[in-house]
Parts: structure tokens; sequence; C-alpha cells
């Protein structure tokens, strides 16, 4: 195994639909960080995180103290974080507002992120140098193909400016437009589980949606997610609604402790992306029974192996494991894709946003297949670099002034009043 050297890290923007959340809506591009760790022999590893600034600033702050080193991604984490200080990101906004869909944000979460980056990439340029795909580094893959869920949301037909991408989804506002949504997951990509992005409408409206969703889809698992948009009241009625018919009800309320509170008063299984997001948050969660079912995300976790230990841990306290995703591209997909592979307790479908993106910087974007995407057994990632689109797509993020995501700007273009809700919006 050959040192690295040489580091690079892009920034991209790729065009995302007008999908509908609790903040607002997607605008009509998104910003990515695409990481590349070339070895002496040549080497490339790939790797993908979020591309806000604060992500991007402390990538390009790690990068170059990677070149020299060993293809080994102990201590990884420590070092990313060392680096904090240094893009003073100890400004950032540390409230659960700040980050809106996610829970609160810290910048061990930020470093997390970025260090999963430069893990994947690290991973992808072991494999490659050793002939084995990742999941074989990871201790082997325990399934062929890892099953994905359809992620429906609300959402317009077209963002407002008739420049701005289009995708001829059309438009879901109605339980009508999600199930002709679901109806076209299904037969484009053979989805047979579902999951709707909830916090948009009434709470009565989104139970009609996935009554909607059960009626057609009478024997599939169905979720409801409104990122923590109820009260405890209110999530206690739509659970009680639900009883029988989701196979779980993501992070309906805020707060560890009135997800617990919910936990206690209800029969249905309650999954987070939003109070259990990092490990120092599972004690207390775990401990107060609030989420039976934790999302995993590699993103989040700061790794493939830290997903793996979060896998570790929810199987010692008996909570079940699904996984988590944001707006992604196919770098991200094939390392969820891997890791999700090697994780036994993996149970659910896994959530996704691909089929939601028209743009990719691999050359061979993933298919799916019954839901399924098959696990590479190729060396590394088994992705390579579409590298005429990652330059078109980092040449419109210097053309653009667009450096974060945003959900209520965008909203805001449309209704000059919106802020992003305060809780419990219902
Ligand atoms: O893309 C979105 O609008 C989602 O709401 C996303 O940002 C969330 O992080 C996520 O998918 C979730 O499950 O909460
Ligand atoms: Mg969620």
């Amino acid at each position: 195994m050959s040192p690295i050297a040489e580091v690079r890290v892009t920034p991209i923007l790729i065009s995302d639909p007008p999908l509908l959340n609790l903040q607002g809506v997607h605008q009509p591009y998104t910003p990515r960080t695409i990481v590349e760790v070339i070895t002496e022999d040549g080497a490339v590893g790939l790797g993908e995180t979020y591309g806000d600034l604060d992500y991007l600033r402390l990538a390009e702050a790690f990068a170059p103290k990677l070149t020299g080193s060993a293809l080994t991604v102990n201590g990884l984490g420590p070092r990313v974080a060392a680096c904090t200080r240094q893009v003073g990101a100890e400004r950032i906004d540390n409230t659960v507002q700040a980050e809106g869909l996610r829970g609160s944000r810290t910048l061990a979460k930020i470093a997390a992120a970025v260090t999963s980056a430069f893990e994947v990439a690290i991973f992808d340029a072991l494999g490659r140098e050793l002939g084995v795909p990742v999941h074989a580094l990871l201790g082997g893959k325990v399934r062929d193909a890892v099953e994905y869920s359809a992620y429906l949301f609300y959402r317009w037909a077209e963002h407002p400016e008739p420049d701005e991408p289009r995708d001829g989804w059309g438009a879901a506002l109605d339980p009508a437009g999600v199930v002709a949504q679901a109806k076209r997951m299904a037969d484009d990509y053979g989805f047979t589980s579902f999951k709707l992005k909830g916090g948009v409408f009434e709470p009565a409206q989104e139970v009609a949606a996935i009554l909607a969703l059960h009626d057609e889809f009478p024997e599939q698992p169905l979720r409801l997610d409104p990122n923590g948009a109820w009260s405890v009241e209110t999530s206690l009625e739509v659970a009680a609604r639900l009883d029988g018919v989701l196979e779980y009800l993501e992070d309906p309320t805020t707060g560890t402790a009135n997800m617990a509170e919910v936990a206690r008063k209800s029969a249905l299984p309650l999954a987070t992306n939003m109070c259990v997001t990092a490990f120092d948050e599972i004690p207390e969660a775990f401990r107060l029974d609030a989420v039976q079912v934790v999302l995993s995300d590699h993103h989040y976790w700061g790794g493939l192996r830290a997903t793996q230990d979060l896998a570790a841990i929810c199987r010692t306290y008996g909570v079940g494991l699904s996984m988590h995703s944001n707006t992604h591209l196919g770098i991200s997909l094939a390392a969820m894709t891997q890791v999700a592979s090697t994780v036994p307790s993996l149970d659910y479908a896994c959530d996704t946003h691909r089929p939601w993106q028209t743009e990719d910087v691999i050359t061979e974007p993933h298919t799916f297949s019954g839901g399924l995407v098959k696990v590479s057994d190729a060396p590394g990632l088994g992705v390579e670099l579409d590298r005429d689109s990652l330059a078109a797509l980092h040449q419109r993020w210097l053309d653009s002034d667009v450096r974060r995501r945003d959900d209520a700007a965008a909203m805001r273009r449309v209704d000059p009043a919106w802020t992003a809700p305060g809780f419990p919006r219902w």
C-alpha cells in the first residue's frame, strides 16, 4: 500500500427538485463536497459529504494534512476535529433550529460528517490498491443486495423560475398525488416499502395520505416522518390512528424527553434521525426507551466503521437499525450500500433520495431493481468518477452564490412571509 500523494476537495452544486418539508422546500441547486484521495501508486479513492460552507471549509482545511499519510482510517476523526478551530467553526449556531431537520447541530457533528468523506475515500483507495471491495475491508458482506425504500415527498411540479431544473414528476400535494408518486416509484424502481416526508400539511391530511397508501399497498411497510413537527398530544393521536398501518413513526416530536413520552404511551415503534445522531446522545435516549429504531447514516456518525459501531450498540440494547438519507449522489449510495451489506442487524429497507437526483458524478449511476441495489464486488466502492460531470457541477458552484442548503429561504421566494416554523408546529 502506497502513501497518500494528493487530496482533492471539490465543491459542486447539484440540481434538486422542489421537495417540501417542515422547513420549506428544497432549493433548485444544493451543495455537495466530493473528496479524492490519490495514492503514490495512482489509486484514486472517492468520498462525498455535505457541501454547506462549514463542512466544505473544514474538508479543505483537513485535506492537505493527509498528504504523506498512510492509507489508514484509525485516528481520522480527532484529526479532522482538530481543524475546526482553524476554520473558525466555533461561531456556528448550535441550536436545533439552525440545522432544522437533523436535531441539534454541534461542531462535533460537522466534523463527523467531514470525517466520513475522507474515511470512505481512504477505504476506496485501499480497496483499489488491494484489489478488494470496501465490504471486504469492513469484514465482508452478509447480503448480495441492499434493499431501499421509496422516499415519497409532497412536492411542487416545478421550481418558481422558468430556467430552473425540471424533472417531469409533477406535483404531489394531496393523498392522490402521493399515491401516484408511490406507484411510479414502485414501477420505475421496484420499491416495496414507502416513507412519506411529513410535517408539511396538517397531520390529518398526512394521516389520510398514509391511509391511501395503505389501501393501495396493503401488504407493504409504510413510514411517516414529520421531522419533529408535532406536540406529544398530536403525535399520540397520529400514532393511535396509524397503529397497525406504519412499520415505524419517525421523529413525530422534537427532543428525547418528548419522544420518550410518546414511546411510553404508544404501541408504534419510534425511529429517529434527529434525537440520536451522535454517540453521546445514545445513553439518555436508550435509558428512557425514547426510540426503538435508530437511523444510521455514515455521514452523520463519522464513517463506515462508526456505522458498524452504532449497529453493535443498537444490537446490544435491543434497538432496531435502519438507514437515513439526505440529498446525495452515487458515491454516497455506493458507500451506503457497501456498509449496509456488512451489518447483519440492518433489518429495514434503507432510505435514499437518489431517485430524485437527475445528475451524478459517477460514470455508471446505480440502478434499483426490485428496490434493491446490488452490492459491488469490484475493488473499492466499485464506482468511477465522471470527470466531465464533476467539472461541470463545480463550474456551476463557481458561477453561483448558493453556499448552503436553506429550505426556508427557498420557500420565501414563493411566500415572502415564510419562516421555518417553531416547535411544535401542530
Ligand atoms: O430532504 C429532506 O427534505 C429531508 O427532510 C431530509 O433533509 C432529512 O434529513 C431526512 O430525510 C429525514 O429523514 O429526516
Ligand atoms: Mg427523518
